[in-house]
């Protein structure tokens, strides 16, 4: 951790008292009821969160559990006022010692941001662990239980501190950086392609398989605000309109979701030399769902002072550029730095 990273403070416990988990419930599947729509159909953020803690036998003997509700929205519909909410809350609990643990419900379609920003905002090394479900609550094989259970198991282990926020779904441990939504309803939807799984979590144990990673923590803006950033899908015939457009319509920042290493059509990158010559900072990474988005291999970076995404995907990219645009980072050479020193 670099400099501004919260000291850890002490939890003093009597011999036999359980961790104190703070569950903080989102929405998503997790809370997701049948709606006869379709023979699949569901409404997500349907049940509260303290309606899911009952529902999971035997947490109890796990964690001392208390519930609160942030908000009960399908992940789709996250944003980033329930991010501030979030991190503010997890902050607060920390520094008044309420919690030795955070426990986030979340829907899983945008649970990577929301991890991923997180990481980046809480320096603290008590674990905060997000989970959700594939398939919602009144479903056969509902998996939502089963996945609060491991995530509370992982927020109690000691092994969990100081790695950062954490992603527990179906026995597999993932970091906040590393982690992916990648199938669209595979219960095991969740993948670290280019850093791998940190650990599983089964009935016996919790087994982390890697080192805690580096990480760097960045300062939450004070205003509740993050600039505006535009992720441009690249595609075959691709042309400069969404480029233009995202200057015209005053984006800070724009993040390439790239063909292959990264890679736009010669009529796009004259779009984006046009968009760096209006001082708009251009984040290459990749829509290919794996792999690493390096410097100067296709593009010649250097020369349209462009940034590699390295190992993160579009949308932690753009996550990861708001964070440093209001941390003041403004240079090239800077964000990407910042951008490799979570590696
Ligand atoms: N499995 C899920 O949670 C998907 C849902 N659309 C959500 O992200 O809230």
């Amino acid at each position: 951790h670099t400099a501004g990273v919260e000291a850890p403070t002490a939890t003093v416990h009597k011999q036999d008292a359980l961790p104190r988990v703070l569950v903080l419930a989102t929405g998503g599947t997790i809370s997701g009821k049948i709606n006869t729509r379709s023979a699949i159909g569901y409404d997500a953020g349907a049940v509260t969160g303290q309606q899911l803690i009952a529902g999971v036998p035997g947490v109890e003997k796990l964690a001392q559990l208390q519930v609160e509700q942030i908000s009960n929205i399908a992940s789709q519909n996250m944003n980033s006022q329930v991010w501030f909410k979030l991190a503010e809350r997890i902050r607060k609990a920390f520094a008044n010692n309420e919690a030795d643990a955070i426990v986030i419900t979340h829907g899983t379609d945008t649970m990577e941001e929301t991890a991923f920003f997180l990481d980046n905002v809480i320096g603290d090394s008590r674990p905060v662990i997000l989970t959700g479900a594939m398939r919602p609550s009144t479903a056969i094989s509902a998996d939502g239980p089963a996945n609060m259970y491991e995530a509370v198991k992982v927020a109690a282990d000691p092994q969990a501190r100081g790695r950062g926020v954490l992603v527990v779904l179906n026995d597999v441990i993932q970091s906040a950086r590393g982690v992916s939504k990648m199938h669209t309803t595979e219960l095991q939807t969740f993948h670290s392609p280019n850093l791998g799984p940190s650990g599983y979590v089964d009935p016996a144990s919790v087994r982390f398989i890697t080192a805690a990673q580096p990480r760097q923590l960045l300062a939450l803006p004070a205003d509740h605000t993050l600039a505006q950033v535009q992720i441009v899908y690249a595609h075959a015939d691709m042309d400069a309109q969404q480029i233009d457009d995202a200057v015209k319509d005053g984006a800070r920042g724009i993040v390439i979701a790239g063909m292959g290493d990264g890679n736009v059509s010669d009529t796009a990158l004259a779009g984006i030399e046009r968009a760096r010559k209006a001082g708009v900072i251009v984040v290459r990474s990749t829509r290919v769902g794996s792999g690493m988005t390096n410097r100067n291999v296709e593009v010649d970076d250097d020369r349209y002072g462009l940034i590699a995404s390295m190992d993160l995907n579009p949308q932690k990219a753009r996550i990861l550029l708001q964070l440093l645009l209001a941390n003041g980072k403004t240079k090239p050479e800077d964000i990407q730095l910042a951008f490799q020193a979570g590696l």
